[in-house]
């Protein structure tokens, strides 16, 4: 154990309720034991109900659905014609959601003509009709909003015409392509409501938003205000950083020293939990990492505990959607007292009663981690609580449980979006147009001149007379132009985006033995998951491929126990095709430009479940390429020569550096490792230079590797420290390593890493010492 520590319960500051909320309402909650409300709920609530655009951004179960369950039930009462709709990232959340509005109502026949109902993936066609006609509250999630509500628009007119609410429930979860994606259906959705008459208020909330207001505003496009100051109760709250040891005479790849994996580790934990009668979830990073973690626990229970073993499951998405529903009662109902999954439980479950969450690796984000931790000490009367942060073996969960404040003291990051991104915003403006024409005004609110204009001249788009009547009329601007863009004939846009940034084709997964759908994957996630060979977990059975048909999209796979576990590796090439800013500082020019990535997945690991590697199986699959952008740096030759980088050979040490800046970026972009990949190499043709790109593994780039570079001295700072405090002698998980490296991790150069670092920094404080050193910003410029 690095670190412990305990942040101090606190005291309850009440309101009185607003006079505006019917007794009706004040008499329901007071029967759930809500009392009074708290300040920030009445003030929030206030805010809304008067007409803003409001996020209330206070701590984890601090009451947040409060503040909109009263706007949006007082005009759901008041007017019998109003609509609400609340928008959730996950279906998890969703349900729950709707589970304590039903609570809320249950047995009152004034709330009776409400009908809320979730219209989501999981919902069936005939409650999906019946939801669209009765329904005057709808739960949903922002990829069946675009593709079941806002492209079929014409048939919610009348939902839209009456809404006067609009949830969008921990919106800090919208970052990376999703937030980008997600902030254009909101702009689509508050377009579509307008044209129809309506003028919904935005009720938003989030435990970690960094700049709540400008978070909300630029999700949504308009003006918002923040409330953040708490007035509920919470418990003490013990935190701990646990470092597994290492495992004696094992050995990785190249001989590097191995620790016990931080899902082994936490699966110890998970049972000692569990048998000390801690309600426990342990959130685990990866889908096949919460069914080892949740399998692990249950083996150790067989042994130490027998009658306990039905108490600890899986919990994760691409279980089927009844799968799910039984595991949330489950857990709510404390039949099962620890599960280990991974963060489709992470958002906002209220599951009171939760006595401890151990994170099995560190999730990639600050605002992660305090939202997990959130799940447990939720009953504010004796709610103390315990959080462990188990380090995975990577160079970032070793310098956060090496660094305490770097993680516990740290503001949230502020969540990184590109809605002016061209990939995304391309497509969303041809669903827009399609929806509802588009106008002279909509174009200059988007922000999107330039690339309507491109999809103008690619004929995806045509411009024509705008109607002066009927249903497919704009919005009317006085003095605007009379003309607007159309999506041209035969282009049908909703299908083509998929918010997730997936490639939206979907490859079933099939047991071939019984013909039984196991679940789903996405075609890109597919290449490096279900190719032929691999280990694929579904609810503690283990699963081999025997078959991968990327056309057909399905992966046909057999039950089998093997003793590994496989991991892709894959190769990538990429070539600089326009430098958008670039700063040199004496042998350091560091640069951000469009790039091309050629990717390709040449075969797999295979791992015992010690961490030691049992071989490398080659495959044959297709190159993909991938327009995106990436931050880069270039060094002089001779300045590595004179740090003491063995000239001939520098290879090792730019690759090491690459690897271990991949695995320190989250710690400055909110993204994932798996966001984000990275390239190094002695001579690139683009540079004439030794150079290392990191890059965003998204079509057209996320935000992620332009955060990297705005923020390059402290990325690099960081990335150094890493590998000098790592104990290790020549390099391991911990610091240089890659699981995903096509070169199987050779070669790496640990002490030339942390020279070629050193001489980073040294250029950068050098050129912040001496002004008159030219440090040109060169928009147009090729990097040399
Ligand atoms: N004024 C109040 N008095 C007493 N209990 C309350 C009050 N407001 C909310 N609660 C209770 O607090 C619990 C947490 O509420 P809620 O789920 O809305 O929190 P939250 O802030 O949305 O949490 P998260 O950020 O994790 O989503 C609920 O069980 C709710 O009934």
């Amino acid at each position: 154990m690095t670190h412990v520590s305990v942040i101090n319960s606190t005291t309850a500051n009440f309101a009185d309720w607003p006079t505006w909320v019917p007794n009706t309402l004040v008499q329901a909650l007071e029967h759930q034991g809500i009392s009074r409300p708290w300040v920030h709920q009445e003030r929030a609530a206030s805010l809304a109900h008067n007409g803003s655009h409001v996020i209330v951004s206070t701590p984890t179960a601090s009451g947040k659905s409060l503040a909109y369950q009263l706007p949006i039930l007082t005009a759901l009462l008041a007017d019998p014609r109003a609509t609400a709709l609340y928008i959730a990232p996950t279906k998890a959340l969703g349900a729950d959601q709707i589970r304590a509005v039903a609570a809320l109502t249950a047995g009152r026949p004034e709330f009776g003509h409400l009908q809320p109902c979730a219209y989501d993936g999981d919902t069936e066609t005939d409650i999906r009709q019946w939801a669209r006609a009765h329904s005057r509250w709808i739960f949903t999630n922002p990829d069946m909003l675009h593709v079941g509500i806002l492209s079929t628009h014409p048939r919610w007119r009348h939902f839209l015409r009456n809404l006067r609410y609009i949830v969008i429930d921990e919106c800090h979860h919208y970052r990376g392509v999703f937030g980008s994606h997600t902030a254009l259906v909101m702009r689509r959705l508050l377009r579509l409501a307008r044209a129809a008459g309506a003028s919904p208020v935005v009720v938003a909330s989030s435990a970690t938003a960094a700049h709540p207001a400008e978070s909300l505003s630029r999700l949504i496009g308009e003006p918002a205000v923040a409330v953040t100051e708490d007035g509920s109760p919470h418990g003490e709250r013990t935190l701990a950083l646990w470092q597994p040891g290492f495992v004696p005479a094992v050995t990785g790849e190249n001989g590097a020293p191995v620790r016990r994996s931080a899902g082994a580790e936490s699966a110890r934990l998970l049972a000692d939990f569990v048998i000390e009668g801690a309600r426990t979830l342990c959130f685990v990073r990866s889908r096949m990492g919460a069914e080892l973690t949740a399998r692990q626990a249950r083996q150790i229970l067989a042994a130490a505990a027998p009658e306990l073993v039905d108490k600890v499951a899986a919990y994760r998405a691409g279980y089927l959607a009844d799968d799910r529903r039984r595991l949330e009662r489950a857990i709510d109902d404390a039949e099962l007292t620890g599960v280990a999954t991974t963060n489709a439980l992470e958002l906002g479950i209220d599951i009171s009663g939760l006595d401890a969450v151990i994170v099995a690796g560190y999730p990639g984000s600050i605002a992660s981690f305090w939202q997990q931790a959130g799940r447990a000490g939720r009953q504010h009367h004796s709610g103390d609580s315990l959080v462990v942060l188990v380090a995975r073996d990577d160079p970032l969960d070793t310098y956060l449980v090496n660094n305490p404040p770097a993680l516990l003291d740290k503001p949230v990051e502020a969540a990184v979006t590109d809605p002016a991104n061209p990939y995304i915003l391309g497509p969303h403006l041809l669903c827009a147009a399609a929806e509802l024409p588009l106008t002279e005004r909509d174009v200059d609110d988007w922000g999107a001149r330039t690339v309507v204009d491109e999809l103008t001249a690619r004929g995806a788009l045509t411009r024509r007379r705008l109607p002066t009547r009927g249903a497919d009329r704009p919005r009317p601007h006085p003095g605007s132009a009379t003309t607007g863009w159309y999506v041209s004939a035969g282009i049908e846009p909703h299908a083509q985006v998929n918010l997730r940034g997936g490639s939206g084709e979907e490859v079933l997964i099939v047991d071939t033995t019984t013909g039984r759908l196991l679940g789903t994957v996405d075609a890109v996630r597919a290449m490096s998951t279900v190719y032929a060979g691999a280990v694929h977990i579904h609810q503690g059975e283990t699963f081999v491929v025997d078959e991968f048909d990327l056309d057909d999209g399905l992966a046909l796979t057999h039950p089998e126990e093997p003793d590994w576990t496989t991991s892709a590796r894959e190769t990538t090439g990429i070539s600089v095709d326009r430098v958008i800013s670039e700063r040199r500082y004496g042998p350091l020019t560091v640069a951000f430009a469009e790039v091309t990535v050629t990717h390709q997945v040449i075969g797999y690991l295979r791992t015992l479940l010690t961490g030691e590697v049992l071989d490398s199986v080659p495959l044959d699959m297709p190159e993909q390429t991938l327009p995106t952008r990436a931050v880069l740096y270039t060094l002089t030759p001779r300045a590595l020569a004179d740090a003491g980088i063995d000239p001939a050979a520098p290879a090792g040490a730019l690759h090491a550096a690459e690897h271990a800046a991949i695995g320190l970026l989250p710690l400055v972009a909110t993204c994932d490792r798996g966001d984000i990949g990275g390239l190094s190499t002695t001579l690139h043709p683009d540079t004439g230079l030794p150079t290392v790109f990191v890059y965003d593994g998204h079509l057209g780039g996320a935000g992620f590797a332009e955060r990297g570079h705005d923020t390059f001295a402290r990325w690099i700072g960081a990335t150094r420290e890493a590998i000098a405090s790592c104990r290790c002698a020549a390099g391991c998980p911990s610091c240089v390593q890659s699981p995903k490296c096509g070169n199987g991790n050779d070669p790496l150069d640990k002490s030339g890493a942390i020279a070629a670092l050193t001489l980073i920094q040294r250029c950068l404080s050098d050129a912040a010492a001496d002004p008159g050193e030219p440090a040109v910003t060169a928009p147009t410029a090729s990097v040399q």
